[in-house]
């Protein structure tokens, strides 16, 4: 019987190979990104993101990470343009950050780790669900932002403030009325290249969007009922369910993964 897959020494990165084999493919994900090296492509367009806070629906921890969910049976929440053609709907966001500031994101930028990488995971309707998308080359789009340490994030901390209700992996609480916009960052610069789901099924139907600029997160954020630390909040999570031994959520993030030839565009010059 073989354990589920993880973060951890015996479950982790390392591991995955071994019931993943697609882990050692020819466009995994994450990437080591080298500005110098990437293209610039004049052919790509601007993102254009379009999402309607009334299609969020829940919060959840799913023992990897938390996730938010949206409704996607219509065309409310959608990516286009940017390298991707046709509509691809927003199915849900989520984050990998580390166990300290100095460590977290998924992409490393000329090696360098931020200390968390937030994913907004969207499928090409082209196809019927994400479920089908999900095995197909141009199947997904996953916008990435990466997170420094900075000045408060008002519309993170809405995220955050559900954290006592999803403490354990498998809880899930309603979540409403979010706009996933107020997580992007100003400029919609990025880097675009084909790759991977970035945990288990690990697939290779995804169109990563790095974008360029990061969004700040706070190392604390006074308020007047006592200071709520932001990034520390990340790492007040479980992997672990409730009656398990406890076992904080943090390190989840996957290393770079070899290039394997493939080319890395830039919208930007
Ligand atoms: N980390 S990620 O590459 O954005 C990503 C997005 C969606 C996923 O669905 C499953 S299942 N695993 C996933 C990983
Ligand atoms: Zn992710």
């Amino acid at each position: 019987m073989s354990h589920a897959w993880g973060y951890a020494a015996n479950n982790g990165p390392d591991k995955w190979a071994d019931n993943f084999p697609i882990a050692n493919g020819p466009r995994q994900s994450p990437i080591d990104i080298a500005p110098d090296a990437s293209s610039y492509d004049a052919a790509l367009k601007p993102l254009r993101l379009k999402y309607d806070p009334s299609t969020c629906l829940e919060i959840l921890n799913n023992g990897h990470s938390f996730q938010v969910t949206f409704a996607d049976d219509t065309d409310s929440s959608t990516l286009k343009d940017g390298p991707v053609s046709g509509i691809y709907r927003l199915k849900q966001f989520h984050f990998h950050w580390g166990a300290s500031d100095d460590k977290g994101s998924e992409h490393t930028v000329n090696g360098t780790k931020y200390p968390a990488e937030l994913h907004l995971v969207h499928w090409n309707t082209k196809y019927a669900s994400f479920g089908e998308a999900a095995s197909k080359p141009d199947g997904l789009a996953v916008v990435g932002v990466f997170l420094e340490i900075g000045g408060a994030n008002a519309s993170l901390q809405e995220v955050l403030n559900t954290f006592s209700a999803i403490k354990a992996k498998g809880k899930q609480t309603s979540f409403a009325d979010f706009d996933p916009s107020t997580l992007l960052p100003a400029c919609l610069d990025y880097w675009t290249y084909d790759g991977s789901l970035t945990t288990p099924p690990l697939l290779e139907s995804v169109t990563w969007i790095v974008c360029k600029e990061p969004i700040s997160v706070s190392r604390e954020q006074i308020q007047i009922h006592g200071s709520l630390v932001q990034m520390k909040k990340f790492r007040e999570l479980l992997f672990s369910a409730e009656g398990e031994a406890e076992c904080c959520m943090v390190d989840n993030y996957r290393p770079p993964q070899p290039l394997k030839g493939r080319s890395v565009r830039a919208s930007f010059k």
